[in-house]
């Protein structure tokens, strides 16, 4: 090699920093924003905040003021953030072993534990000071009961002990409808209730379905998911009776607590009768990863759609439409019969 070939390639690391140091510092930060995001699983936040809103609305009957329903949601979306990031930092160690969790940030070497868990407990102090100053004290305080629950209870207590882990440990992800219901009363009454439950009768279906088409890399990491401990079989007849439970579920909300109306009771009829058939073709097909995953999927759908249905329902436009409708037909009929 000679001189100039020598200085010349002495050079390139430090040419290479002048030329692509601002690219490079973009990239990272932009990387490193990626991954703390990742943390917060974002995706099942979004479904957890419609259900935040369709609480909202239905306490105000249709009329939510803009500003508590972006701070409330706001506050929500932190505190599942936090709960989340807990998770991962907790559960980092199964994450790093089974194919699906082994890219998240953590067991990927993205994020330091010490880092994310510094992140998390950022995120639930916002949360509370937001949703105690915008919104008031019970709705801070649901927030942080999820965190707590879903930490404590799901995720070191049960998870990994429990093949009931996920019914008892629902519980915290039913509770983000309290969080929009105290938000706008100040306090919890059957409504918020009844819409918990209906979230904590989803979960079984939901998670089981897709527990049935990962169970080996649950049993691989010795994590007692009911499709390992009992098979598929068992699980997708407790798949069967939490659906028939939750479908009668959904329409106490019509009838006796006169909370929804029509628009909302059509939607629970047409979405539970799908949920019924893809949850009925699981118990005739109890191996058929295809028809699990088809019900896992169609479940996050069915909560969307019903929540929107809530929404829906709840706004006066749509009261005012269907007493009109429920008039003219009642006019017609009483001219019919004369
Ligand atoms: C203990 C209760 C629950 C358990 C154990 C559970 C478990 C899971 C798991 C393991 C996944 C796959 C996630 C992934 O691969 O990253 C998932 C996906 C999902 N979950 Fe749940 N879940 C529960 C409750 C809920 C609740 C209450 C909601 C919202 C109301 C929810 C919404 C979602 C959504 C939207 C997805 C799809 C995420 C995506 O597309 O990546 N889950 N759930
Ligand atoms: C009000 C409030 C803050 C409530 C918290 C609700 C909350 C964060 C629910 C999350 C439910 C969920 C995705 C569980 C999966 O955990 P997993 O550990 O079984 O999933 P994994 O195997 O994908 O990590």
């Amino acid at each position: 090699m000679t001189n100039s070939q020598i200085i010349t390639n002495s050079l390139q690391p430090m040419q290479e920093i002048l030329t692509n140091d601002r690219p490079r510092l973009h990239e990272n930060f932009s990387q490193v924003v990626k991954s703390y995001y990742q943390l917060t699983k974002p995706r099942i936040i979004l479904l957890l905040l419609i259900t935040t809103s369709a609480g909202m609305w239905m306490a105000a009957k249709g009329e939510v003021d803009p500003l508590l329903l972006v701070s409330t949601i706001t506050g929500g979306a932190l505190a599942s953030a936090s709960a989340n990031t807990i998770n991962c930092v907790y559960d980092s160690d199964i994450d790093y072993i089974m194919e699906r969790t082994r890219w998240r940030p953590i067991p990927s070497g993205r994020v330091k534990k010490r880092d994310a868990l510094i992140f998390a407990i950022a995120l639930a102090t916002i949360s509370f000071t937001l949703l105690t100053v915008v919104a008031n004290l019970l709705a801070a305080l649901l927030a942080m009961s999820g965190i707590v629950f879903y930490v404590l209870i799901y995720t070191h207590w049960l998870k990994r002990h429990s093949v009931q882990n996920i019914v008892i440990g629902g519980a915290a992800g039913a509770i983000p409808p309290l969080v929009g219901w105290a938000a706008v009363t100040g306090d919890l009454s059957w409504g918020a209730w009844l819409l918990f439950g209906i979230i904590f009768l989803w979960t079984p279906p939901h998670f089981w379905a897709l527990a049935m088409m990962i169970r080996d890399e649950y049993k691989e990491v010795g994590v007692p998911m009911l499709p390992v401990i009992e098979g598929d079989e068992a699980t997708a007849r407790q798949i069967w009776i939490y659906t028939l439970l939750m479908i009668p579920a959904t329409l106490l909300l019509v009838y006796p607590l006169h909370l929804a109306g029509a628009v909302y009771a059509g939607t629970a009829i047409f979405l539970g009768a799908i949920f019924a058939q893809k949850a009925w073709l699981l118990l005739q097909t109890p191996e058929d990863k295809v028809v699990a995953r088809s019900l896992f999927k169609y479940s996050i759908l069915y909560l969307m759609l019903l929540c929107a249905g809530i929404v829906v329902d709840s706004l006066p436009v749509t009261h005012n439409l269907t007493t009109a409708v429920v008039q003219n037909v009642q006019t017609l009929i009483s001219a019919v019969v004369m």
